[in-house]
């Protein structure tokens, strides 16, 4: 795999620290609620992982698998609920743990289904933020990188649903794409 990539973003320990920064930010916002973190797959897995565990505070976990770009570089536009949480959020702090927010199309989605259900409070953690993409309006309250305008893969984030067991994150090289 480490053959295909042209550059690496985000090194190991680079990720590493975002996590432990974001995981003191996250405790210092939210003292002694017991909030509900639900991670969003399949990209979010490694990144959610590794916040919460160094992160001393009670919490509620679950997950959503939302999918819009179907292992390609481009967002299909249409957001598709995959498997939905199975805690009532009614009334209860939620935190969406992403490992990006591009076009915003899936923060927006997820964002007006919690909401629909009664959510007390919503907050984004991201990992990487890519604001040049932005389509509809959508912004994270925890931030790891802001990200430039490439399609990056590793660390949970695929191309073709592979690369995400990268322990890095990085840009692929252009024939890899051309050859797909
Ligand atoms: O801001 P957007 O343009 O909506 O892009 C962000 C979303 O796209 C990716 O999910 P994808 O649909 O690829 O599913 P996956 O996590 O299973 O790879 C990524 O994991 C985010 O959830
Ligand atoms: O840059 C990206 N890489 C992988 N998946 C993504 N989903 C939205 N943007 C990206
Ligand atoms: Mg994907």
């Amino acid at each position: 795999m480490d053959n295909d990539i042209l550059k690496v973003l985000y090194s190991e320990s680079d990720i590493q620290d975002a996590c432990q920064r974001l995981g003191k930010e996250i405790k210092s916002h939210y003292g002694d609620k017991v909030p509900v973190v639900i991670g969003v797959l399949k990209g979010a897995i490694f990144f959610m992982t590794d916040v919460i565990r160094d992160t001393d505070m009670y919490m509620e976990l679950d997950f959503m698998d939302v999918s819009s770009y179907h292992g390609t570089t481009q967002s299909s536009g249409v957001v598709e609920l995959v498997t939905d949480i199975s805690t009532d959020i009614s009334g209860r702090d939620v935190l969406i743990m992403e490992d990006i927010v591009d076009t915003g199309r899936t923060l927006k989605f997820l964002i007006d289904t919690l909401k629909g259900r009664g959510a007390a409070s919503i907050k984004v953690c991201t990992l990487l933020d890519k604001p040049s993409g932005r389509v509809v309006e959508a912004s994270s309250d925890f931030i790891g990188f802001e990200v430039p305008n490439e399609f990056v893969v590793g660390y949970g984030l695929d191309y073709e649903e592979k690369y995400r067991n990268l322990p890095y994150i990085g840009v692929l090289k252009p024939e890899i794409y051309a050859n797909n």
